[in-house]
């Protein structure tokens, strides 16, 4: 996250840290208590190392009550996405068990009316993720709120040029935005997820590249058919 701020300590309990060998590599959110959603492209970094989903966390380094890293039971990235471009770049984490919930650890409720969020609206996305683009990493959890903006603005050719699909919405980024290691995380509207932190353009702070989000309610069906289909 650049240009925001540390979280006031586990005041957005359903934010995880995808980890690998006890590192932080994506963020994702608590969607139910066995089920995390974050973006695919976070599996492209893993290789065959074990996934780890670190709830209840303020500090990745500080014990803390109710933080613990949890084991995952079986990974369902969106059949549809590639490495190659934005498209249906979501992935459901099952975890090994349901955590128990608590003050520190809640699921967060999905948007699941498909209609675009009114552009000039404030959301939040927290993380992670590098604060500056020396590629500085925070301990504690940091957030920015980030005002969407329009398809239509969001599709001119000093942007990104029509890329933006129905199924993505993007905000600004004008110093202040998402980043690298932030992917996978929640954008939260109005205290709903809208959206999921995608990597995009890998370019940071940049007015000229606004963060680019996968819409989650297009998704809502799927997200839905893996929790009926899958193993408890
Ligand atoms: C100078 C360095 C910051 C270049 C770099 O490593 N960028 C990088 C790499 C991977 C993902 C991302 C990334 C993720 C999520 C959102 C965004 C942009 N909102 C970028 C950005």
């Amino acid at each position: 996250i650049l240009r925001g701020q540390e979280t006031p300590p586990h005041q957005r309990p359903y934010m995880v840290s995808l980890q690998v060998g006890g590192k932080h590599l994506c963020g994702g959110a608590l969607i139910a208590d066995q089920w995390v959603l974050s973006a695919a492209h976070c599996l492209e970094e893993v290789g065959n190392e074990t996934l780890q989903v670190l709830v209840g966390a303020h500090s990745l380094s500080e014990a803390e009550p109710n933080k613990r890293l949890v084991g995952v039971r079986a990974l369902f990235p969106h059949p549809n996405s590639s490495v190659e471009n934005n498209h249906d770049d979501l992935l459901l984490v099952q975890l090994e068990e349901r955590v128990a919930t608590n003050p520190h650890v809640q699921a967060l409720a999905f948007q699941r009316n498909d209609r675009d969020v009114p552009a000039g609206t404030q959301c939040e996305v927290a993380g992670w993720g590098i604060i500056s683009n020396t590629g500085k990493l925070p301990d504690k959890l940091q957030y920015v709120e980030l005002a969407v903006i329009s398809r239509t603005i969001c599709n001119t050719r000093i942007h990104y040029d029509g890329a933006i699909t129905e199924k993505l919405m993007c905000t600004e980024s004008k110093k202040k935005d998402s980043c690298k290691g932030d992917s996978g995380g929640p954008l939260v509207c109005n205290g709903v997820a809208e959206g999921v932190v995608a990597t995009g353009s890998r370019v940071c702070g940049n007015w000229k590249k606004p963060g680019i989000y996968t819409r989650i309610p297009p998704y809502a069906a799927w997200i839905t058919s893996i929790w009926d289909a899958a193993r408890p």
